[in-house]
């Protein structure tokens, strides 16, 4: 049996990446998808048209994973594809978000998808994808959203190097770095803090975000980036050193208090 396991599938990007593999993807089985809303995940169920199993997971949680991976070992199938995209993210300075909030991002940004990973690999045979999000917020640390870009520069760190691990194996590992996209992210986000007006103003659609995933992953792409102003801001975090970057969003989160 050939499955897809997306987690973050009742919400934004990861219900939008369930649906249109849904319609590209057409030797798979079954699709397998986390989410921690209930309702929300039986949502996206709905409007599958390939069966779907839905695991409710609390990534907060170290048995959150405990069903998912005890129905791999029972049914033994192949996993042609793995999305991690479930996450989250505080905007704020460190010192005002609170302890809890602070670990669950690393809890479920960057222990949630590694553990997943390493218990699906053994299910990976020749031609099989990793898709992980990542953020363009991985390209250079940024206050005031400090430990979200740093989750993120471990996602992408880990994508890829896992790339290197993998590939030989036939197994295509794609970290995804979107700018800012018009999703229910933000509206969870500024609990301690607003968010620059200027990323609400360059938010892309998730539509096209996934949809090139999507693609870059099938084209064996280390990285996905969307958009031209996002791929410019890659280079320029290149090439001008973080400090400068630092001080100037510092300054930027200073101002819009
Ligand atoms: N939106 C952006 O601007 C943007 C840009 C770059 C990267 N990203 C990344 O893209 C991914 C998807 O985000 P999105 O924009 O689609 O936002 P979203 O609509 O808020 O979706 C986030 C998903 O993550 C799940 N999730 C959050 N906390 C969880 C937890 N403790 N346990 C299990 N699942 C949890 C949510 O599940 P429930 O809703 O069921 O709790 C939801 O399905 C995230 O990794 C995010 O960091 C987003
Ligand atoms: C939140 C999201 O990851 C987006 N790339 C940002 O930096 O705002």
């Amino acid at each position: 049996m050939r499955i897809v396991i997306i987690t973050g599938a009742s919400s934004g990007m990861g219900r939008e990446f369930a649906l249109q593999l849904d319609k590209k993807l057409h030797s798979i089985d079954e699709y397998w998808l986390v989410g921690r809303n209930e309702e929300e995940l039986a949502k996206t169920k709905k409007k599958m048209h390939t069966k779907t199993r839905n695991f409710i997971a609390d990534f907060n949680s170290r048995k959150a994973l405990f069903p998912l991976v005890q129905e791999l070992n029972n049914i033994q199938p192949e996993v042609k594809m793995l999305v991690n995209c479930a996450g989250f993210g505080m905007v704020g300075y460190f010192d005002r978000i609170s302890y809890n909030d602070n670990l669950s991002m690393i809890d479920v940004n960057c222990r949630a998808l590694t553990s997943l990973t390493h218990d699906c690999i053994p299910f990976m045979a020749v031609n099989s994808r990793i898709i992980n999000l990542a953020s363009a917020g991985a390209f250079n640390p940024q206050p005031g959203f400090a430990v979200y870009c740093a989750t993120k520069s471990y996602v992408l760190s880990f994508s890829r190097a896992l790339r290197g691990e993998l590939k030989d194996l036939g197994i295509y590992v794609t970290a995804v770095c979107p700018g800012p996209v018009n999703t229910p992210f933000f509206n969870k986000a500024e609990r301690y803090g607003n968010v620059y007006a200027f990323k609400k103003l360059f938010m892309a659609d998730q539509k096209a975000v996934v949809s090139k995933a999507i693609d870059d992953s099938i084209r064996c792409k280390e990285i996905s980036v969307y958009g031209r102003t996002m791929r410019a801001y890659r280079v320029l975090a290149k090439v001008v050193p973080h400090r400068f970057i630092i001080e100037l969003l510092n300054l930027m989160h200073k101002l819009k208090k």
